[in-house]
Formats: structure tokens, sequence, C-alpha cells
């Protein structure tokens, strides 16, 4: 049997290292392995592993041990810290294959996405890596006589990690490798749909060397951990990247105790293409911005307005590479597209695309039999700003047409929702880049490119698409505090 034919009931068959499946949850150093809960494969709803539901017990469990481990590691050096991130980093990227194998085991994309998201994860540890060696305060020269001022950066202390499931592994890296990096420990938990990413890599950081206590990771229900970790005063800032709806309520759950946040929340990207644009590259960038994990994803494009004169030829291009998609399980040889994550997620794009279809809306793809946990990758033209998908995230593999007429009218429509997260437009115009691009209200802008995904770059949205950035230089500022530290009485 070829691997994509292999039930994925046997996942550990299929690890060259099937000490990475861990069916546990991690606290203080210590694996403790439960069946409470079933963990399905989204291409057949079939179980593939269980996992403990932790409790509000263990969840303050996990706090203390994080607390604990606190004094410890921000003691370690700088080039400590980067020493075992480094070491981290090469582990993923040894064991890169089976990290991607359990990745579409529990989340579904296809086998060659989800290796290019464990590359994507590891680049986040080797720039944290980089960026702990320059965490530098600086000195201030004092106002006033005998005194010397020193502003000093001190990690934030016990952090709260709550991760999804549409990238299971560079969502824990781009969060976790940033606060070891500033000296903080960590509780994490990941979706309920897809925790076994994150605990395989809590195994390659215990042979990396990260201390028991420092890297805690919780599963089961997350209202119940949710709730410990976000009343208590020991966590110090919450990281969350997921819905603003739950954002908003994480965030409502963190003020009594006001801890520092950093959400990475919805968002609605607008996706323009005018008359003058490279019909090739837009076409090319429509495909990635929205067709990476299957439309899964905060920063694809929701919306694609496609300026009047080079809309019948980018619909039909479009229209054509759409209808080549290879749809399948994601241990599919050549699966382009894999399963959605859930049954919610396949009822919201049916919500959506039923709803345009009865408000005018045509589709200009060829309709594909498929088993309810796949949904049918489409194009659809005349589609308008009353339709339900014009203002909510679909989070699945459908690109709606709109016709516009002039960059005002595209502007107005961009601009329109109350998310702020990533847009892109294709131009050959240089005075239309820089006059549009500032006028884009979002974190995140593409210009004749549909990939704004790197380490390097700062990540992040405005509006109801969240609150600060992750890489980049300022990712790491979100796990530090600055400490004015004014040394007196040095009068001569
Ligand atoms: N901005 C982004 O990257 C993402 C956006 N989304 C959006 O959210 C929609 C729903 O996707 P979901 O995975 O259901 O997102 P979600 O926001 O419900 O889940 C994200 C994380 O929050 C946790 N969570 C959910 N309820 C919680 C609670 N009461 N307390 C503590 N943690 C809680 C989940 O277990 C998961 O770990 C998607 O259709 C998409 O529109 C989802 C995932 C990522
Ligand atoms: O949550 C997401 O969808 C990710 O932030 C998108 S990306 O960073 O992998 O592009």
């Amino acid at each position: 049997m070829t691997v994509h034919d292999t039930p994925i009931a046997n996942l550990r068959d299929l690890l060259a290292d099937p000490d990475l499946f861990r069916e546990a949850a991690l606290i203080n150093g210590d694996w403790l392995t439960r069946a409470d809960l079933p963990v399905l494969n989204p291409a057949t709803d079939s179980p593939i592993g269980h996992m403990p539901d932790c409790t509000a017990e263990e969840t303050t469990a996990a706090i203390a041990a994080a607390e604990a481990a606190m004094t410890a590691w921000r003691k370690r050096t700088h080039a400590e810290r980067a020493d075992i991130l480094m070491r981290w980093y090469q582990l993923m990227l040894d064991h890169a294959d089976d990290l991607a194998m359990i990745l579409t085991a529990e989340q579904g994309k296809p086998l060659a996405e989800a290796k290019g998201e464990i590359l994507y994860g590891a680049s986040f540890v080797r720039w944290f890596a980089e960026e702990a060696r320059r965490i530098n305060g600086y000195i201030i020269p004092s106002p006033v006589a005998g005194k010397k001022i020193f502003a000093m950066k001190e990690p934030v202390g016990v952090c709260a990690i709550i991760t999804p499931w549409n990238f299971p592994n560079a969502m824990i890296t781009r969060k976790v490798a940033s606060g070891l990096a500033a000296g903080c420990t960590m509780v994490i938990k990941p979706s309920d749909f897809t925790p076994y990413s994150a605990l395989a890599l809590g195994v390659l950081g215990e042979r990396a060397g990260i201390p028991a206590g420092v890297l805690n990771i919780l599963t089961g229900r997350p209202e119940v951990i949710g709730a410990t970790l976000t009343a208590s005063p020991v966590v110090r800032k919450l990281s969350f990247t997921g819905s603003t709806r739950i954002g908003a309520l994480l965030a409502e759950q963190c003020a009594p105790t006001l801890k520092k946040m950093s959400l990475e929340l919805g968002g609605n990207a607008p996706f323009i293409v005018f008359d003058d644009a490279d019909l090739d590259a837009a076409v090319e960038g429509a495909m990635a911005s929205k067709f990476r994990n299957g439309g899964q994803t905060c920063v694809c494009a929701n919306r694609i307005l496609v300026q009047s004169g080079i809309h019948d030829a980018f619909v039909a291009a479009l229209a054509k590479r759409v209808d080549a998609l290879k749809v399948g399980s994601g241990m599919g040889d050549d699966t382009q597209i894999g399963p959605m994550i859930n049954a919610a997620a396949i009822g919201k794009i049916n919500t959506h695309v039923e709803d345009a279809l009865s408000k005018g809306a045509q589709r200009a793809t060829a309709k594909r039999d498929l088993t309810v946990q796949f949904a049918d990758p489409m194009v659809l033209t005349g589609v308008t700003t009353e339709m339900q998908l014009a203002n909510e995230e679909t989070f699945g593999p459908v690109a709606p047409i709109f016709r516009f007429e002039t960059e005002e009218e595209a502007l107005a429509i961009a601009n329109g929702t109350p998310f702020g997260l990533a847009a892109y437009f294709f131009t050959t115009d240089m005075a239309r880049a820089f006059r549009f691009g500032e006028a884009l209200d979002v974190g995140l802008v593409g210009l004749n490119t549909g990939v704004v995904s790197h380490a390097e770059a700062p990540f992040g949205g405005v509006k109801s698409s969240g609150l600060g950035r992750e890489g980049a230089r300022e990712g790491i500022e979100e796990y530090l505090e600055t400490k004015a530290f004014h040394f007196g009485g040095l009068d001569a």
C-alpha cells in the first residue's frame, strides 16, 4: 500500500520517529498520556488518536510549573537561550517529514504544503534565536547631575499561548520562539482539532534542551483551559491567533488581570486587479493567496476585485486554473486542495456560496462531486457587497469576483469592512502603487504578490483583525517589558 492509502489510524507506523506522536499533555516535564477525547482525520472523520481532556486543576499546575521555571530560565544568558533555540530549529529540520505527516494527518492540508509550513515554522525559531542576542536596552543621558538612567528589557513572565488549527506548527513557533528568546515561560493550548503538531514540537523542545516547566502543553476543551489561563494573575501575557469572536472573548476574560496581549484575528482580504496589471502575475498571485491551505488562512484573498477592462480575461484564466485543481486526501501524492477542518467549516462555506448564488452570483467553474469533508474549489462572478461572503471570512476555496470601474470605488470596497489584516493589489503603475498601498487600511499589503508571510516581516492587523505584530523586530517586544532604572547618588 502506498502511504496515502494507509489508514491514518496507523499514524505511528508512518513515522520514522514514532516517539514524536504523543497522545498526552506536557506539564512540568511530565507527559500525561490519557485517551479522553478523540482527534479526527478531517478527510474521513475517523479517529487518528486521542488526547487528554485537561482539567482546570491541571491547567493551574501547568501555570505553577511555568512560574517555578521562570527564575532559572530568565537567568540563562541570551546566548544560551539562542543556542537552545538553534538546536530546536535544527531538530525541526531533521524531523521535517515526520512533522509534516503528523500535521497533514490532523489538519488535512496536502503533505507538500505541510512540509512548507514546517520550514516556515522553523524559520521563526531561527529568527528568534538570532533576535535573542539583540535584546539590548539603552542608557539615557540624565537630565540631572548625579544620576544614570538605564532602560532595561526584561521578560514579561508566564505566557498563555492559544493557537488555531489552520497552521498548527507555525502559529506555535511564531509565538513560542519569540517568548522563549525573551526569557519567558509558556503554557500552550493548541486547537483541540490539531494537538499533535504542538506536542511533537514539545518532544523536540525537550531534546533541544528546553528545561522542564518552561514549555507546557495542555489539550482538551478550550473553554475549560482558557477560563483558568485568562483568570490567573500569574499569567502576565496572552498571545492568541484565531477568530475575532474568540479573540474578543479572551480579551474580556483577561481584562480583570490586565494582561499584555497579542491578538492575530480574522481577516477579509481584498485582492484587487487593475486594468494595467500583468495578467499572468495576477492569476498566479490569486492562486497563491486564495487557495493556500484550501483557503483556510487568515490572509487569504476573501474578495477579488477586478477592473472592467481586464475582468473577462482574468476570470477566464483563473477559472481554468481552479478547474484544474486536484482535490483529495492530504496524503495523496498530487493533492492540491485537502479536506476542510470540520463540518462547521464546510457549513459556513456552503452557506456563503448558497447565499451568493441566491443573490445573483454565477459559477464560472465546473461543479465537482465530493464527499462531505471536502469543499468544491470555485470561482463565482457577479458578486456584490450585499452578499454574506463579502462581509465575512469564508475560510474556504471560494474565489468571489467583484467587477469595479474606478480606483476610488475599489478602495471604498477594500476598506469597507471591520477587518484590516491583509490586502493585495496588482498594477504596473508605480504612482498608483504608492498612492493605493498607503490608502489601504490594513497591516499587510501585497503589491504584485500573493504572499505576505515571512518571519522577517511584521505580521498583524488593524481594526477587528487584532493587536500587535509577530515576527520581525517587533515580535520580541511583545514578550518584553521595559524597566527604567534610575541610578542616583552618583554625585562626585
Ligand atoms: N485569524 C486566523 O488566523 C484564524 C481565523 N479563524 C477564523 O475563526 C473561524 C473559526 O475557526 P476556529 O478554529 O473555530 O477559531 P477559534 O477562534 O474558535 O479557535 C482558535 C483557538 O481558540 C480556542 N478557543 C475557542 N474557544 C475558546 C474559549 N472559549 N477559550 C479559550 N480558547 C478558545 C480554540 O480551541 C483554538 O485553539 C474560522 O472560520 C475563521 O474565520 C480561525 C483560525 C485562524
Ligand atoms: O493564522 C493564519 O492564517 C496565519 O497567520 C497565516 S500565515 O502567517 O501562515 O500566513
